[in-house]
């Protein structure tokens, strides 16, 4: 196959760089010829570039890697765009995880109120960049990992409505990763049908086709008996794991995604939460640092060995939607669209999470055979509006709509505790947030 694909990451700083780059280098269907390191952090972007530097010498990869913190180098005449950029990086992060914890409601990334002050930055933020790949390679896929993804996905589809945009999130894959190593399935044997807004959703089935049936059921029991092995994991995640048997002894009927633990044991979750040092101090102290710690490891020709960066499952599910797309091959991936009847009783304007077959016509959702149960769908439909409501005070520079917002979120016990973390992210998050009046 001769070499010919240009692949531009945006946000190449992050530490997933390395794990992507090397699913593309080891992907037998894309051949790439270059891959541009996007960021508009040079130091950040620098230090990623001696680190893929490094791996490419030492795997010894034929490839041409730019660098570049200009946009027009970045998406000119490139066939992919990875995008997985962070607004306000990690210390804005912290900020949306430990204000709401001041006021005893949870502090995360993606979800509530965290999820919220990290949408509005991400918009703005992930709205421009759109603006510039638009200018430079109107054609271009866009393939977004960026959170938070049900909130960017509908603001891009506001803004831009023609933009060749895939939004995909790495979380279903490792739950049914995590459940088939614990339990010794084979997932690629697997059907599963899944459905919800993005971190917010439930199985409806896990058809296995070796063993010729829905294996849903003896999961949640296996979950609920043993529990699911976190031996492999980092504490945080572990701990994330372990919640899943709480989940599935009180709701047994389907396999949730562990996100819901946010919005139906926010009691728990907070018992379980450090105020003072939260998941972006971990990722300060963690993949931060094993940034910094590999870069002077190069710089100083020390303890290279222990340069240890893997292809994961993150970057293989990113790199197949791409090759699925390239050569039409009907890949099936859970993506996050516009719903249009793909859950049949819920509002056809939601953005929704479901099974979808990637081809080169892009990207076609399959729908539910079956209306989804009163308990989903009620949490569903104030999880949209409150979303809905975001976008609309991003758009209209409404404090009241953001308001609503946050205090439609389930997370949330009061308007008057919404409005004061309103308040504090409005100071927080100074120009990074649309003004709001
Ligand atoms: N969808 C998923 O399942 C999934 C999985 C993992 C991570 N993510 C998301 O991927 C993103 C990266 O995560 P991370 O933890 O590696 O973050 P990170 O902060 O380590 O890296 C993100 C990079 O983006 C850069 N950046 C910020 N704004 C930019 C802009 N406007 N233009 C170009 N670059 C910009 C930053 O300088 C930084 O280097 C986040 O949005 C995260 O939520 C999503
Ligand atoms: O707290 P972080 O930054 O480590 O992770 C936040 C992301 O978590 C999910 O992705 C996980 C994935 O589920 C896990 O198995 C492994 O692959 O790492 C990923 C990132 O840590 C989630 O889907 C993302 O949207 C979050 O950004
Ligand atoms: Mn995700």
């Amino acid at each position: 196959m001769s070499k010919d694909l240009i692949i531009t990451i945006a946000g190449a700083g992050s530490g997933y760089t390395p794990g992507i780059i090397l699913t593309i280098m080891n992907h037998e269907e894309l051949s790439v010829k270059e891959i541009r390191l996007y960021d508009d952090d040079a130091q950040r972007n620098k230090d990623m570039e001696l680190i893929i530097n490094f791996i490419l010498k030492r795997d010894n990869l034929d490839i041409n890697l730019v660098r570049t913190e200009n946009p027009k180098v970045a998406f000119t005449n490139v066939d992919f765009v990875f995008s997985q950029i962070r607004v306000g990086q990690i210390e804005m992060r912290e900020k949306d995880e430990k204000i709401p914890l001041k006021y005893g409601v949870v502090g995360q990334e993606t979800c509530g109120l965290g999820g919220f002050s990290y949408g509005l930055r991400s918009m703005k933020g992930f709205l421009n960049l759109v603006k510039d790949i638009q200018q430079y390679a109107p054609d271009v896929w866009i393939l977004n990992y960026t959170n938070p993804e049900t909130i960017i996905a509908e603001s891009v589809r506001r803004a831009y409505p023609d933009a060749k945009i895939i939004n995909a999130c790495d979380m279903t894959i490792a739950i049914e990763e995590i459940v088939a190593n614990s339990f010794g399935y084979d997932r690629d044997n697997w059907i599963p049908v899944y459905y919800g807004l993005n971190h917010f959703g439930w199985y409806n089935s896990i058809y296995d086709v070796s063993l010729k049936r829905d294996i849903m059921p003896e999961i949640i029991e296996k979950i609920k008996s043993e529990g699911l092995d976190v031996s492999n994991e980092e504490p945080n995640w572990a701990q994330t794991y372990t919640n899943m048997k709480m989940l599935v002894e009180n709701f047994p009927t389907n396999l949730p995604n562990n996100y819901l633990e946010y919005y139906l044991y926010p009691n728990i979750i907070l018992n379980q939460t450090n105020p003072e040092y939260t998941r972006a101090n971990q990722i300060m102290d963690g993949r931060y640092k094993e940034i910094k710690d590999t870069v002077k490891k190069i710089q100083t020709n020390t303890d290279l060995d222990s340069i240890n960066y893997k292809s994961s499952e993150h970057g293989q599910y990113i790199v197949d939607i791409a090759a699925s797309l390239l050569h039409n091959k009907n890949g099936r991936f859970n993506l996050i669209v516009p719903n249009k009847g793909a859950i049949p009783n819920l509002r056809e304007d939601a953005v929704v999470e479901v099974p979808c077959y990637v081809n080169a016509n892009g990207v076609e959702p399959i729908s539910l055979r079956f209306d989804i149960p009163d308990f989903h769908k009620g949490l569903m439909e104030a999880q949209v509006a409150s979303e809905k409501l975001l976008v609309d005070a991003f758009f209209e520079n409404s404090y009241q709509k953001a308001l609503e917002a946050f205090t439609l979120n389930q997370t949330v016990p009061n308007a008057t505790v919404a409005k004061q973390i309103l308040d504090d992210f409005i100071e927080a998050n100074g120009d990074f947030w649309p003004e709001l009046h």
